[in-house]
C-alpha cells in the first residue's frame, strides 16, 4: 500500500497550533522536520550526546502528514487550505505551502528491525526474537531481544561494555538495580548469568511492554524481574519503592549527564560493598563521571572502553 503525503511549509513557531488546528479536522499524527536545536530534555530522551552537525536553524518548519491511499485526499487537501487561510488572519504562519506526493508503502515502526541481526557480545549470542537460533548456538547463553520502541537491542557499544561487567560481578546471590532498563536486556543478561532478582527503573513507559515480552521470550519467572516506571533522581516514591542499601550491583547505562547527578542518590540504594556499573558516557565526559563518581565517596575499580564510548565500574566500600 501506498501513502499520500501533505507536506506544509510554516513558521517554526506555530507548530503547535498548526498541528492542533489540523487535528480538529480529523488530519493527525505530524512528522514535524525542523532545524530547531535539541532541548537538553529531548538530548536525554534520545540518548545523544554528540549531535550531527545542523544547518542553521531558518525558523521553517515541515509538516509531514500520511494519508492511506483509501482516504479522499482532495477534500482532506480543500479543508487544509480553509484551516490555513483562517489561521492566517490572526497569525503569521509563513508560506503555508502545501505539496503532495505519495510515499513507499513503509512499515514505521518495524522497519529499524532490518539492521538488527544476531551477534555475539564474547560468548553470549544476543538474538533479534523473530530469528531463529542456529543449532551450533543451542548450548551458549542465549539472549532473545525485542526492543520494540524502547532502547536496547544490545548493540550499542555502552550496552556491551555493561554486560561484560556484568560478568565479572554478578554471582547467585546478586540483587541487580538497572536504572534506564530500557528493553530490559542488561537485567535479563544478568539474571541469566545467575543473578537473584532484578528491579529495573525507566521514564519511557515504552520499556514497560518491552521488558514484559523480553522477559517472557527468556523464559524469566515473573517474580524475578519488577519494572517501575519513574526518575529515581529526584522522586521519592520511586527511591522508596525501590528499597535502600539493598542492592549488589546497580547498572546505569544512561548519559553521562544524567550519570552526574543520578549518583549520590543511588549510592543510598546500594549495600555496603554493592558494585555500580555505568556507561552511557562519550570518551569527552570520562572524566566528569569518573569525578562524580569519587566525589560520591565510591572507589573507581575500573574504566573500560570500547570505540568512543566508556564505562566506569566503582564500590561502595
Ligand atoms: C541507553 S538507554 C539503555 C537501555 C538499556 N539498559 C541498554 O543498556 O541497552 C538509556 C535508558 O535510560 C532511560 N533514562 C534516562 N534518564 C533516566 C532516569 N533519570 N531514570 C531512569 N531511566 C532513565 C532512557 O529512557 C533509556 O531507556
Amino acid at each position: 500500500m501506498k501513502w499520500n503525503k501533505i507536506t506544509l511549509e510554516i513558521r517554526e513557531e506555530v507548530e503547535d497550533i498548526v498541528i492542533s488546528t489540523l487535528a480538529d479536522i480529523g488530519l493527525e499524527g505530524a512528522e514535524i522536520q525542523d532545524k530547531q536545536p535539541l532541548s537538553e530534555q529531548d538530548k536525554k530522551q534520545m540518548f545523544v550526546d554528540i549531535l550531527p552537525d545542523m544547518p542553521e536553524d531558518d525558523g521553517v518548519a515541515y509538516l509531514n502528514f500520511y494519508l492511506d491511499e483509501d482516504e479522499d485526499v482532495n477534500a482532506m487537501l480543500e479543508k487544509v487550505k480553509a484551516e490555513l487561510e483562517e489561521l492566517r488572519m490572526f497569525v503569521d504562519i509563513g508560506s503555508g505551502m502545501i505539496t503532495l506526493s505519495q510515499t513507499e508503502d513503509k512499515d514505521w515502526i518495524n522497519n529499524w528491525k532490518q539492521y538488527f541481526k544476531q551477534f555475539y557480545v564474547d560468548d553470549i549470542l544476543i538474538i533479534p526474537s523473530w530469528e531463529e537460533v542456529k543449532e551450533e548456538d543451542k548450548d551458549r547463553m542465549i539472549i532473545h531481544i525485542d526492543p520494540g520502541t524502547a532502547f536496547g537491542t544490545g548493540m550499542h557499544e555502552t550496552t556491551q561494555l555493561c554486560i561484560r561487567q556484568l560478568k565479572k560481578y554478578v554471582t547467585s546471590e546478586t540483587e541487580l538495580l538497572d536504572v534506564g532498563t530500557g528493553s530490559g536486556i542488561l537485567s535479563i543478561v544478568a539474571l541469566k548469568l545467575g543473578a537473584k532478582h532484578a528491579v529495573g527503573t525507566d521514564l519511557d513507559p515504552c520499556a514497560v511492554p518491552a521488558v514484559e515480552e523480553n522477559k517472557e521470550a527468556n523464559e524469566i519467572p515473573v517474580e524475578a524481574f519488577d519494572m517501575m516506571i519513574g526518575n529515581i533522581i529526584d522522586d521519592k516514591e520511586v527511591q522508596d519503592k525501590v528499597g535502600y542499601e539493598k542492592y549488589d550491583i546497580v547498572v546505569a547505562n544512561i548519559l553521562a549527564d544524567v550519570l552526574v547527578p543520578l549518583t549520590p542518590v543511588i549510592l543510598n540504594q546500594m549495600k555496603k560493598g554493592g558494585i555500580y556499573i555505568t556507561s552511557g558516557i562519550i570518551d569527552d565526559k570520562e572524566e566528569t563521571v569518573v569525578n562524580a563518581v569519587k566525589a560520591a565517596g565510591l572507589e573507581v575499580l575500573e574504566v573500560t572502553h570500547q570505540g568512543e564510548w566508556v564505562s566506569v565500574t566503582a564500590r561502595k566500600n
